[in-house]
Formats: C-alpha cells, sequence, structure tokens
C-alpha cells in the first residue's frame, strides 16, 4: 500500500491553436489506505485525472507519486495499481477463475500462490461457488465483482475505479456500493473512485474531491463537504434536492447569494412570504417548491404534514445557523 500525491498536475489535450486545457493545476495528498472519491458534473476532468495516475494518459505538467516514487515516466504495468472500469471486459470464454487469475499466470507465479490469491479474493467477493462459471452465465453484478476480483488478486498499491457502478441497476448498485466498502475496510488498499453521483461519493468517501471545470473546488470528508461547503458550486451540486440559492430574496445584500438547504426551512408564522408552486411526496418526507418573488424555494418536510394546496400562501423561514453567504462574482464562501 502507498499514499498518492498529486502536485499542481495539469493536462492538455492536443498541441498548438488546436490545445485543449483540460486539467488546471491539481494538487492533492491521499494518505495511505485511504479511499478518496473524485466527483464532479460530466466533463469535468475525473476521468483524464485517474487516467493519468493509471498512466494510460501522458501528464503535461506537474507530479504524480506512489509511495515515494514519482510515476509520471513509469509504464502503467509498472506502477502497481489496479483499475476497474465501467466496462469490466472479462473474457466469455474464460471461467471466473481463469478471468481473476489470468494476469497472475501471465506474470508466472506458481500456481498454488495463484490458487490461494483467488481464492481468498473469491471469499471477500463471495464468488467462491460461482469459479467454474462462465461470465454469460452471471448477472451484471456478479460480472462487476469478478472485474474487481481481478483487481484484487494483483495485490496492488492503489486501486483505480472509473465509475466501475454505472452499468448496473439501483437495486445492484446500492449493494455492491456496500461491498466495495467492505473490500475497503478488510483489504485498506489505496483508493481513488471516479463517478459523477454524489449519491454515491457521499456514502463511499472517506474524503471527496469535489471537481468543477479542471479544477479541485472542495477536499474534505463527505459531512464538511456538505455541512461547509467552500463555494456556490459545491453547495449547489451536492445535495438532493440541491441547497437553496437565493440572490433576490429580501435580507440578500446585493452581490451576494445565500443559502439555506431545504432541511432547514421551517413553515410557521415568520418567514418569507411564499406560494406553493408543486409538492412531491418521497416516502417519509415531502418537498414543497414555493415561489418567492422571481425565485422558487424548496422545503424539505415530514409527510405526516398536511399537503398545502397549490397556490396557497406559505411563510418560511429559515433557521438563521444554517445559513451560508457566498460572493456572487467568485463563488466563494463569504461566511
Ligand atoms: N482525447 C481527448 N482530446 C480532447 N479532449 C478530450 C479528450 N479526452 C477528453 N477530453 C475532454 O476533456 C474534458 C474532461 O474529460 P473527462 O472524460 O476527464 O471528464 P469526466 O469528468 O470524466 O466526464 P464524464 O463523467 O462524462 O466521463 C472534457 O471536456 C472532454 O471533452
Amino acid at each position: 500500500m502507498a499514499a498518492l500525491t498529486l502536485k499542481q498536475v495539469k493536462k492538455t489535450y492536443g498541441i498548438g491553436p488546436t490545445a485543449v486545457p483540460v486539467i488546471h493545476g491539481v494538487d492533492a495528498q491521499i494518505a495511505d489506505g485511504e479511499f478518496v472519491v473524485i466527483v464532479g458534473p460530466s466533463g469535468c476532468g475525473k476521468s483524464t485525472l485517474l487516467r493519468m495516475v493509471a498512466g494510460l494518459e501522458s501528464i503535461t505538467a506537474g507530479e504524480i507519486a506512489i509511495g515515494p516514487r514519482v510515476v509520471n515516466q513509469v509504464e502503467p504495468a509498472q506502477r502497481d495499481i489496479a483499475m476497474v472500469f465501467q466496462n469490466y471486459a472479462l473474457y466469455p470464454h474464460m471461467s471466473v477463475f481463469d478471468n481473476m487469475s489470468y494476469g497472475l499466470r501471465i506474470r508466472g507465479l506458481p500456481a498454488a500462490e495463484i490458487r490461494q490469491r483467488v481464492d481468498q479474493a473469491a471469499r471477500i467477493l463471495e464468488l467462491s461457488h460461482l469459479l467454474e462459471r462462465k461470465p454469460g452465465h452471471l448477472s451484471g453484478g456478479q460480472r462487476q465483482r469478478v472485474a474487481m476480483g481481478r483487481a484484487i488478486v494483483r495485490q496492488p498499491q492503489v486501486f483505480l475505479f472509473d465509475e466501475p457502478l454505472s452499468n448496473l441497476d439501483a437495486k445492484l448498485r446500492a449493494q455492491t456500493r456496500l461491498e466495495i466498502q467492505k473490500l475497503h475496510r478488510e483489504l485498506g488498499i489505496t483508493s481513488l473512485f471516479v463517478t459523477h453521483d454524489q449519491v454515491e461519493a457521499m456514502t463511499l468517501a472517506q474524503r471527496m474531491m469535489v471537481m468543477n471545470a479542471g479544477r479541485v473546488e472542495q477536499m474534505g470528508t463527505p459531512t464538511e463537504v456538505y455541512e461547509n461547503p467552500a463555494s456556490l458550486f459545491v453547495a449547489g451540486f451536492m445535495g438532493a434536492p440541491p441547497m437553496n440559492l437565493l440572490r433576490h430574496a429580501s435580507g440578500v445584500r446585493p452581490g451576494t447569494v445565500l443559502g439555506i438547504r431545504p432541511e432547514h426551512l421551517q413553515i410557521g408564522e415568520q418567514g418569507w412570504d411564499t406560494v406553493v408552486d408543486s409538492v412531491e411526496l418521497l416516502g417519509a418526507e415531502r418537498l414543497i417548491h414555493a415561489r418567492l418573488g422571481e425565485e422558487l424555494l424548496t422545503i424539505r418536510v415530514s409527510a405526516q404534514r398536511a399537503i398545502p394546496d397549490l397556490g396557497q400562501a406559505l411563510r418560511v423561514q429559515p433557521q438563521s445557523e444554517f445559513i451560508m453567504t457566498f460572493d456572487a462574482a467568485s463563488g466563494l464562501r463569504r461566511t
């Protein structure tokens, strides 16, 4: 296992007039054994960053180190990493055992050691009873576990995951998420996991790196990022439904954006005068969307509460200790 260090890492695709800079200087220190999730919208550069760590893309500037070793010029196969992709690409004509052990056989490991490593990985991933099957006779989730098994048996210093769950349905995704957590608890291998799904990021990460347009907006634990977003971008990206961001409500100074999460608004006697626009039932909770002047405010309430009529007037009071303010021009957090 090893720590992972990124120093002012930059990436530009192409050269000359057609050059496209996509990563603008990323710094990160990932501790030995830590599980870090890179999260951000499509096109923000998550996969590019991961592929640079893997050695599948060259590094335009800056430095990437795995443990004490700078790997900028090191071939992917020599980096001691294992990568799990969205498309797990198993060999269809090989059994699960052969798929998992293929890389080890190529490296010429003794048969007894191969057997022992595959058995251990299969036990952790609950694949022991499927080792003789062919991939065609497995479910999507089982195939993804075989792909993870193939990565585990290599006993790498670092695991890299590129959206490995996005081909699975919602239920299987949730289940595989738990398996990945368990895997990390058992093996403690330094892991970098890319996703555009903020729920996946919140549930898997020990720390998350929130990216936007080729830059890191914030790095912190899921709780820190959710409770203390560093910027308007992070505030709007993390949380479902997202934070209310108001520019025109009473009490909002020009040049400022006021942020308040839907769960920190109360319906009562005092506060902003709003008009109910729509209501959504989420199960145990309800979301009320209400017009506040030209803005729309989302309020999260218990489903026990009576459903307001559309067009009904509501007084909505923000809990003052949860109000945040951001600079409208820079997007940075003020208070
Ligand atoms: N080979 C390439 N040549 C030019 N531009 C590229 C190349 N590969 C990626 N890009 C651009 O780099 C940017 C970052 O792409 P990247 O795939 O890293 O984003 P991402 O955050 O992983 O997105 P997604 O979640 O959609 O996969 C995008 O604007 C993309 O169009």
